[in-house]
Parts: C-alpha cells; sequence; structure tokens
C-alpha cells in the first residue's frame, strides 16, 4: 500500500482536519492544528507530505522518525501538530487495514472506562455556577475553569480575593459532590503563582493547571513544595524531550500532553509512558474536535496512569461548530454518565462527514486568541 495524497480542511470553529490517501482506497483522518495558527501547520503538513506521499503507511515509526529528525531544526508547536496530524491519520489507516481499533494495536484496554471533563466558565470565569449545574444534568461531575482574568507579574489582593470568590461560590454551591480544576492558562507569573495557589488550597480544587508558563517549567518543583494541590501542565510541550526536563525537576502531577500538538498518538504513548516511570498521572489536553479526542481516547485506553480526559462539548471556543457536528455516527463516541468507553470501530472510531467538512471548509474563520492588556497598557498573558 502507498500513502497517495494529503488534503487539509481548515474548519469552524478553528479545528483543521487531514485526510492521507491510499493507493487501496484505504482513508485516515487526523487533526493537525494549532489553536491560532491553523494555516502554519496546515504550511507545514504539506511541506511535510514530500516525506509521506509514496511511503507505506505501515510504517508509522519510520515515518515519524524521518518527519521529526529528517528537518535539522525539530520541535515546536507548529511541526510537532503537523507531526501529529499525520500520525493520527497513519493510526486511523492501520486500524482500517487491520480491523481494529487502535487501542487494540497498542496492547488492548487497560480500564474499561475513562472519566471526561467538562470546560465551565469561558474567558473570565462567570456564570460557572449554572455551567456545572447545566453539565451535572447530564451526568458529569468534573469540571474546569479558568482560574483567574489577566494578572500582572505583582497584582493586587483585589485580583487575588476575586479569583478565590468564584472558587469559594462553586464549593459553597456544591460541596464535594463535585470536582474541579483550575486552569491559570499560564496567566500568572511566579510571584502571584506563589500568592493565588496559597489562597486556593483551602478549597481542595483537584488540579491548578499551567499554574505558570511552560517556559517557567523550572518553577513548578518551587510551587508543588508549597502547596497539596496536584500541579498540570503539558499543553505547551511538544514531545517527549520538552517533557522530560518536566519529568526530571519533578513538581508536576498530572501531565496534559495534547494528542494534536505533541507528535501524535505515536509519541503521546511514549510520555505516557515515562509519566507512570515517574508516578506522574496522564490526562492529555483536548479542546479540539473528535479526531482530537479519539486519539486522546487511543492513548487513555492503554496508560495506567491515564485519569481522565478534557473533551470540548460546551466550550467557550467552539462557536460555529460543535464537538461532534462532523462526525456521522455521534454514537460511535460512548459517553456514560461522565465516561467514555472504548468505541469497537477500526482505527480511530470516527468516521467523518467529508461532504460537510468540504463545505464547512469554505467559510473556515481564521480564529485567534485575544489580545489582552494589563491596566497600565502592558500585554497579558491571555
Ligand atoms: O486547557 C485548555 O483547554 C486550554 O488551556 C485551552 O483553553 C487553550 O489551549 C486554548 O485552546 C488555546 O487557544
Ligand atoms: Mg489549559
Amino acid at each position: 500500500m502507498k500513502i497517495t495524497k494529503l488534503t487539509t480542511y481548515r474548519l469552524p470553529p478553528r479545528w483543521m482536519f487531514l485526510k492521507i490517501e491510499t493507493d487501496e482506497g484505504v482513508t485516515g483522518w487526523g487533526e493537525p492544528v494549532i489553536e491560532g495558527r491553523a494555516r502554519s501547520v496546515e504550511a507545514a503538513v504539506h511541506e511535510l507530505s514530500e516525506y509521506v506521499v509514496g511511503k507505506d503507511p505501515a510504517r508509522i515509526n519510520d515515518i515519524w522518525q524521518v518527519l521529526y529528525r529528517g528537518g535539522f531544526y525539530r520541535g515546536g508547536p507548529i511541526l510537532m501538530s503537523a507531526i501529529a496530524g499525520i500520525d493520527q491519520a497513519l493510526w486511523d489507516i492501520k486500524g482500517k487495514v487491520l480491523g481494529a481499533p487502535v487501542y487494540q494495536l497498542l496492547g488492548g484496554l487497560v480500564r474499561d472506562r475513562i472519566k471526561a471533563y467538562s470546560w465551565v466558565g469561558g474567558d473570565r470565569p462567570a456564570e460557572v455556577i449554572a455551567g456545572i449545574r447545566k453539565l451535572m444534568e447530564i451526568g458529569f461531575d468534573t469540571f474546569k475553569l479558568n482560574g483567574c482574568e489577566e494578572m500582572g507579574t505583582i497584582d493586587t489582593s483585589r485580583k487575588v480575593d476575586a479569583a478565590v470568590a468564584t472558587v469559594a461560590e462553586i464549593r459553597s454551591a456544591f460541596g464535594d459532590s463535585i470536582e474541579f480544576g483550575l486552569d491559570f492558562h499560564g496567566r500568572v507569573a511566579a510571584p502571584m503563582a506563589k500568592v493565588l495557589i496559597h489562597e486556593l488550597e483551602p478549597f481542595r480544587p483537584l488540579f491548578i493547571e499551567e499554574p505558570v508558563l511552560a517556559e517557567q517549567s523550572e518553577v513548578y518543583a518551587r510551587l508543588a513544595a508549597q502547596t497539596h494541590i496536584p500541579l498540570a501542565a503539558g499543553e505547551r510541550m511538544f514531545s517527549r524531550f520538552d517533557f522530560k526536563r518536566v519529568f526530571a525537576d519533578g513538581g508536576i502531577s498530572i501531565v496534559q500532553p495534547d494528542l494534536s500538538h505533541a507528535g501524535g498518538i505515536t509519541e503521546c504513548v511514549k510520555i505516557a509512558g515515562m509519566a507512570e516511570a515517574y508516578d506522574v498521572a496522564l490526562a492529555p489536553h483536548c479542546p479540539l474536535g473528535p479526531l482530537a479526542l479519539a486519539s486522546c481516547l487511543a492513548v487513555d485506553f492503554v496508560s495506567r496512569n491515564a485519569v481522565f480526559q478534557e473533551q470540548s462539548m460546551g466550550i467557550h471556543y467552539n462557536q460555529g461548530a460543535e464537538l461532534f457536528d462532523y462526525v456521522r455516527n455521534k454514537d460511535d463516541f460512548r459517553i456514560d454518565g461522565g465516561y467514555f468507553r472504548p468505541s469497537d470501530k477500526p482505527g480511530l472510531g470516527v468516521v467523518i462527514d467529508e461532504e460537510l467538512v468540504i463545505e464547512r471548509s469554505r467559510t473556515a474563520p481564521d480564529w485567534r486568541n485575544p489580545i489582552w492588556r494589563l491596566h497600565d497598557g502592558a500585554v497579558a498573558e491571555w
């Protein structure tokens, strides 16, 4: 079998799908994208396609190594997202050829289901109580919200109190009937992270995500030394080589590689294994679409240290399309009481409505994250 063609479709809300065709009619789908830089990843996919077209799709490991090591300059969000989507599509093809779900090809199920969690509250955590109530009605009991709005390197106690008040409101409304992670989203610098984490300790969030920016990862160990709250990070790390420093330095209790940013299934399964060796939990990042989610689930179902799975139903970014809009058989994603159960469909187990994808790709927006500014006009971390 030979790969014949790679086609990309940028789509609402801010996603991109990749279709890989072969000379025997088997096709595979992946989701290479960096939110806000879809066109850059699209160019990278087509640049890398020179190394893929004409090759045997079964040789996923060799194709991965050529795509990664074949460039003198490597790593980073754009190239590793391009490789991720190609890798996902190749695993989809392999599963379809062999008539097995990807998790079977990776050694079979290590669990019967994986807990899902949902976003609430949007960019500026508001209306979280109503959002949580609505999602609890359909079985969710685990959530994530932004932990704060923009925060200066040194900021006021009023800003800290505003962040704490939202969390206090959640705990007083729901007690311990729910769990929630707080995503600092890299908005908080090291000095304020110490203060904010200290003030949040009594409310026992399930985890605090990106307590500081990934480029400040050496701070994680210091923050972890001052708190009992598990720290999480990973959506802005793009390979084993980024994660190995975090494992060596310590401080992170939950790693969150993104299956569409960190080299795909081939790479993230290895990151999961590294994490297990350090007794670190795995919770793949996934604010994206159905192919990214299916790829996360493939890794969750073979990684004993996987603990919960992000998914984007109702996320504040999904303007113009929802998680399963492009999926023919929505029941292929088996959600049961706030858990995902494994699909027995081959490959990634997702049948894409290609006609709809082609039609909607004609009006793909160029989504951009907002540029925030502090009270004094300086750029704030969003
Ligand atoms: O944890 C999450 O889902 C993320 O932090 C998410 O909010 C961002 O990754 C966003 O997708 C960037 O545009
Ligand atoms: Mg995050």
